[in-house]
């Protein structure tokens, strides 16, 4: 998407320097860094420490991340050791194990000699394929959009509430719940998202903010505990979230806090979407609050914040008493029950068994 008149992806590979380069996100929205990715160390640290985050970019960074140990070493142990090191890094987003077994599956028959250039045109591939899942996730829940706007007054906008960043920042582009936003508005679909600050890293207030912002797409930040408000409300038409892993039966785990924000859509009638690109379903799972791992983070997260001064300078403040430990749970599950429908590139189905097999029956393990 777009910063300034420039367009750019969250990650890419640059031909003059020949290098695989990122958006470093912990810097916005105060700064906008660019930085390279030389080595295997690098990508671990850029996914782990968050630099990139997302569930869709997390496993297209780990895809490049294969492509360039392959260029250093393609040995048997050294691909291995890759798959190893660079799935410890984030435990719930399923894209990471989706990317690095696709990148496996290749590798591995390939002499060693064929693998450095197989790994990075695969890594491309992965990338590009995610553009276009959420170029279409966009496409079809756009229509959901639509049906709402359609039944509002003229000059009324539909107002849609979103959870931390599944924006373009989140994947290669687009976003997967932001996706739907911005063919709204190329549709000229008047438009007003509720952007979570999503506590402890403020995904919603430093990323989705910086996004809207860059679009020009009007909208407000809340704190995380406005949502059940605005609903009671009547203030919010539609809830479009994303996902880090989407069970075989329809189960959704995403960022800490968008199980409250279901329960409140649920108890005021507004339609709870979940956006999601299908390397994002775990086709292993059934029950997601008894088999997805629950990334625990630093508590520091909770006890520190970050912001910038009136001076310009970006710094991190203490807010809670020393001596106060935090607890810092990443992410939680929605149960299937509390979803309207998901959002995927192939159209909109039930959060059930059924309607994720009815879209996708070639991926479906009987
Ligand atoms: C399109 S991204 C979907 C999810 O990955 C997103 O909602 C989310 O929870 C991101 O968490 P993060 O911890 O920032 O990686």
């Amino acid at each position: 998407m777009k910063v300034g008149d420039k367009h750019y992806r969250s990650i890419w590979f640059d031909e003059p320097s020949g290098q695989v380069q990122i958006i470093e996100q912990r810097w916005l929205p105060h700064e906008f860094r660019v930085v390279d990715l030389k080595t295997r160390d690098d990508f671990v640290v850029a996914i782990r420490d968050m630099w990139v985050r997302g569930a869709p970019l997390i496993g297209a960074t780990a895809a490049y991340g294969v492509a360039v140990q392959m260029a250093l070493d393609p040995s048997d142990k050294s691909l291995a050791e890759t798959w190893d090191i660079l799935h410890e890094t984030r435990p719930t987003a399923i894209n990471l194990r989706w990317a690095l077994d696709e990148m496996n599956a290749l590798l591995k028959p390939l002499p060693k000699g064929e693998r450095a250039a197989a790994a990075m045109k695969r890594a491309h591939e992965i990338a590009d394929e995610d553009v276009e899942c959420n170029r279409m996730i966009g496409v079809h829940g756009l229509e959901i959009i639509r049906e709402i706007a359609s039944r509002k007054k003229p000059g009324e906008v539909v107002n849609i509430l979103t959870h931390c960043n599944a924006g373009w920042l989140a994947t290669v582009d687009w976003g997967t719940a932001t996706s739907p936003m911005y063919h709204a508005v190329q549709d000229g679909i008047p438009i007003h998202v509720w952007v979570d600050e999503t506590r402890p890293r403020n995904q919603g207030a430093l990323l989705t903010a910086w996004e809207m912002n860059s679009h020009g797409i009007p909208h407000h930040l809340i704190v995380d505990n406005a949502g059940g408000h605005l609903m009671q409300h009547g203030q919010v038409d539609l809830v479009i979230v994303g996902t880090d892993r989407t069970t075989a039966h329809g189960d959704v785990c995403n960022k800490i806090g968008t199980y409250l924000k279901a329960l409140a859509a649920r108890d005021n009638n507004v339609p709870f979407y979940v956006a999601l690109p299908s390397p994002t379903i775990d086709w292993t799972v059934k029950d997601g609050v008894a088999e997805i791992p629950i990334e625990e983070r630093t508590d520091t997260e909770v006890t520190h914040v970050q912001g910038k001064l009136a001076d310009g300078t970006v710094t991190e403040v203490q807010i809670s008493p020393d001596g106060t430990p935090g607890g810092n749970p990443a992410f939680d599950v929605t149960p299937r029950r509390l979803v309207t429908g998901l959002i995927t590139e192939r159209g909109v189905c039930e959060a059930s068994p059924e309607g994720l097999a009815a879209l996708f029956p070639d991926r479906v393990r009987k």
